[in-house]
């Protein structure tokens, strides 16, 4: 290798972290004071402002073609949009490492996954499926998590999502579930979502769908953050080791954050009141060094396993369930790194299933095969042909082949001949040794005809063991989020045929669904639910391995005359455990503390009500004082923040009068129990103390479930994101928000 390795390139090889990095600097330019405005043909310009004309004394006259500034300018504007992506346009992306803990050799001799000492560069983008380019990150959909490793051997693309099985088995129906699922054509409504007639007609009457509707009916579509979901490859690739030995694989990616999302009345209102949510989420985690990280994995069967299983293994509408195939987890993935500029590096980024390195290879999955053809050609209609030169999706290895010219061509190929074989023998293909691209010598013989194995055929058994396998109250989450989609299909057939759809996977749902959304509710299963559950399906298993709230956003609400000592505890909690805290005043100039308690400087509040509503956070405090809480009581926005954030399931702490607010918002006495003396108390994640006294507010220790103290309760009430049993009790339905 190192023969044919230029030195720069090999430098940039070897930095191997910093590789991608160093390669994209060669390619940025910063503005700055020193420099000076040019055109795009390099003159320097010395007015920007005007147009040259011809104008006569105190009379503007007209513009002249002749002026190539102002021509350039408008030319380069008429022509700033390409097409967005045809799904996935909405997304965001970040740079970052991938690290491997434990080597694969046994199953692939891919040095991506074989060699521990390698940091490998890679780009993730995150997306929403449906919804166009300035559609609103929090609505209910599939995300996508799209990753690019730089390896020295070449690009290695998983293009997967946050829900391990697909709608369809085969690529060709890949267009008609889009169709289904995109705005409706007469119209263009609606945008971002499958609440509508056409997505459920289609996957009613297509029942390999069954599945993964139920996924995306699961609280999996409304993700908290794109740091706390899940990713999978989704279809089947393979791996062959060293002595030529296949294995099929599925790849996972485990956040350490846990699997978190969002309550469906939050993402509503935050698809309004920061559709960018999601985009802001993932930089300010960035940006503040809470680097998130994803446990990588793998699912493996040897290849003379393939059909021991009652499921065909190269079916994505399928799992592996876990209990058979257990995830091995080799590798980290942490994003480290924001994106310099959106357009160049995130809209120009282009992931293609078909990009492998040696050692991983593709199966004859269906779906995937049929992807390995859309990715390439799509990027051709969104990119041009030469879209792997663009800087984000260039290899850090060299590229060398006889491929030349199309629209835009970057690289200068220097040399007389551009074919291979050549009289001077430039350029050959490179050995196995070389590290060349072998393909696995698989026998095939069969007949050609367009149909799929027997097992193909089973659309339900796993949509029931998934069904099964949800908490309490993830299916309750799911009966709700059947009730809304179907409640925007107005065409009767529509909403009738998928309440008896959904007697092939359990007749209580149907039940259920069918009473909320009309029709006839069916008195009978269509097929008997199996009743097997199994591990890894339901999201409330994938917890953080220790009570942690770094990156949460906690908003603290202030007004004029609040308790300093309170406000400061937490805040220099939040900050020592690494989580963001904001705060939020009645205005957002200075506001001032109680001053029997520290007279002096106030706060400068981050936000006030009006600006960032409950929403944005993921637990609220207030702090005491009893000016503070006597303002507070009589403004209506307060009292709403404090019930929307309790409907939310949000965790809620407050210290001092600051307790008084919360009983005269929630109004719940008696069901939420709150603190009357120096006792923290906590209660349906609300967390109480009444009688405040510094060493009583102590430190976080250990934010355990028992512990003692108010800010080891209200630390550990965060870590656990929402307080399932508010609404288990039925307490939020109880609260208008
Ligand atoms: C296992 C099922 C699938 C998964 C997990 C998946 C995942 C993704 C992801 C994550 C993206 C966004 C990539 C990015 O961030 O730029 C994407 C885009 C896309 N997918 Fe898929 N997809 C699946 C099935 C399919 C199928 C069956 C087809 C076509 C046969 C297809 C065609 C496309 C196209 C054309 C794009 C747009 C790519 C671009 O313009 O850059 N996908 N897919």
């Amino acid at each position: 290798m190192s023969n044919i390795i230029p030195p720069s390139v090999k430098q940039a090889v070897m930095g191997q972290k910093g590789a991608k990095l160093d390669q994209l600097a060669a390619h940025t330019v910063e503005p700055s004071k020193n420099t000076r405005i040019t055109s795009d043909f390099g003159t320097k310009q010395t007015n920007t402002d005007d147009w040259l004309r011809v104008n006569s004394e105190n009379q503007i006259g007209p513009m002249l073609l002749e002026d190539p500034f102002g021509r350039e300018k408008i030319h380069r504007f008429d022509h700033e949009r390409i097409p967005e992506r045809v799904v996935h346009a909405r997304g965001t992306g970040a740079f970052g490492t991938f690290r491997l803990f434990e080597s694969a050799e046994d199953v692939t001799h891919a040095n991506i996954l074989t060699d521990t000492s390698r940091e490998t560069p890679v780009f993730v983008r995150f997306s929403t499926v449906l919804g166009s380019r300035g559609s609103a990150d929090t609505v209910r959909d599939v995300r996508g998590f799209a990753i690019k490793f730089y390896t020295q051997e070449g690009n290695w693309d998983i293009v997967g999502n946050n829900i391990p099985v697909f709608f369809i088995q085969d690529a060709i129906k890949f267009p008609d579930i889009i169709h289904a699922g995109k705005p409706e054509p007469h119209n263009e409504v609606p945008q971002a979502q499958s609440a509508h007639n056409n997505f459920w007609d289609f996957v009613q009457m297509h029942s390999e769908a069954t599945h993964m509707f139920l996924w995306t009916m699961s609280d999996r579509a409304i993700p908290r953050s794109y740091r706390m979901m899940q990713g999978f490859g989704v279809n089947t690739f393979t791996l062959t080791n060293a002595s030529g030995k296949r294995s099929f694989v599925k790849f996972h990616f485990t956040p350490e954050l846990g699997v978190h999302s969002l309550v469906w009345d939050e993402a509503l209102k935050l698809a309004g009141q920061d559709p960018d949510f999601h985009r802001k989420d993932l930089m300010e985690a960035i940006d503040n060094g809470a680097y998130p990280k994803w446990k990588f994995g793998i699912q493996t069967i040897d290849e003379s396993q393939e059909h021991d299983f009652d499921f065909d293994i190269l079916d994505a509408t399928k799992v592996w369930p876990e209990d058979l195939v257990p995830v091995r987890y080799i590798g980290e993935l942490e994003l480290n790194k924001n994106v310099d500029e959106f357009f160049t590096q995130t809209e120009q980024a282009a992931f293609c299933t078909s990009h492998v390195v040696p050692g991983i290879g593709f199966s004859d999955d269906p779906l995937l095969q049929g992807r390995n053809f859309s990715y390439f050609d799509t990027q051709l209609s969104r990119l041009g042909v030469n879209w792997q030169e663009l800087p984000i999706n260039k290899p850090v290895c060299p590229v060398m082949n006889f491929n030349r010219d199309g629209a835009m061509r970057h690289t200068i190929s220097k040399g007389k001949v551009n074919y291979w074989p050549n009289r001077f023998e430039a350029q050959p293909p490179a050995t196995k040794e070389e590290g060349g691209y072998v393909d696995y010598p698989a026998r095939v013989a069969g007949i050609k005809e367009r149909a799929k194995s027997a097992k193909f055929k089973d659309h339900f058994s796993q949509a029931q063991l998934f069904f099964n396998s949800l908490s309490e109250i993830e299916k309750s989450h799911l009966l709700a989020a059947f009730s809304f989609e179907l409640d925007h299909c107005d065409e009767p057939v529509v909403y009738e045929r998928l309440v008896k759809r959904l007697t092939d996977i359990d007749l209580g749902l149907a039940q259920s669904v069918g009473q909320m959304v009309g029709g006839a509710i069916p008195d009978k299963a269509a097929r008997a639910n199996h009743g097997k559950k199994a591990k890894g399906l339901s999201q409330l298993e994938f917890l953080p391995d220790q009570p942690i709230i770094a990156s949460r956003r906690i908003g603290i609400i202030i007004a004029d005359g609040y308790d300093p000592i309170a406000f400061n505890a937490i805040y220099g909690a939040a900050k020592g455990a690494k989580a963001i805290p904001l705060v939020i005043g009645t205005r957002r100039s200075e506001i001032f503390p109680d001053g029997e308690s520290i007279s002096g400087k106030g706060t400068i509040p981050d936000h006030h009500l009006e600006g960032q509503r409950s929403t944005m956070f993921d637990a609220i405090f207030v702090p005491g004082g009893k000016q503070a809480i006597e303002t507070l009581s009589k403004s209506g926005r307060a009292l709403h923040y404090i019930r929307e954030a309790f409907g939310h399931l949000k965790p809620i702490g407050a210290t001092g009068e600051g307790v008084l607010l919360i009983e005269k918002a929630l109004q719940l006495p008696g069901q939420v129990t709150v603190s009357s003396d120096h006792e923290a108390v906590e209660s349906y994640g609300v967390v109480t103390l009444k009688n405040v006294q510094p060493e009583r507010l102590g430190e976080v220790v250990s934010a355990a479930k028992n512990a003692k103290g108010f800010l080891d309760k209200f630390v550990y009430a965060i870590s656990t994101h929402r307080c399932w049993d508010r609404e288990l009790d039925g307490l939020n339905a109880m609260v208008a928000y």
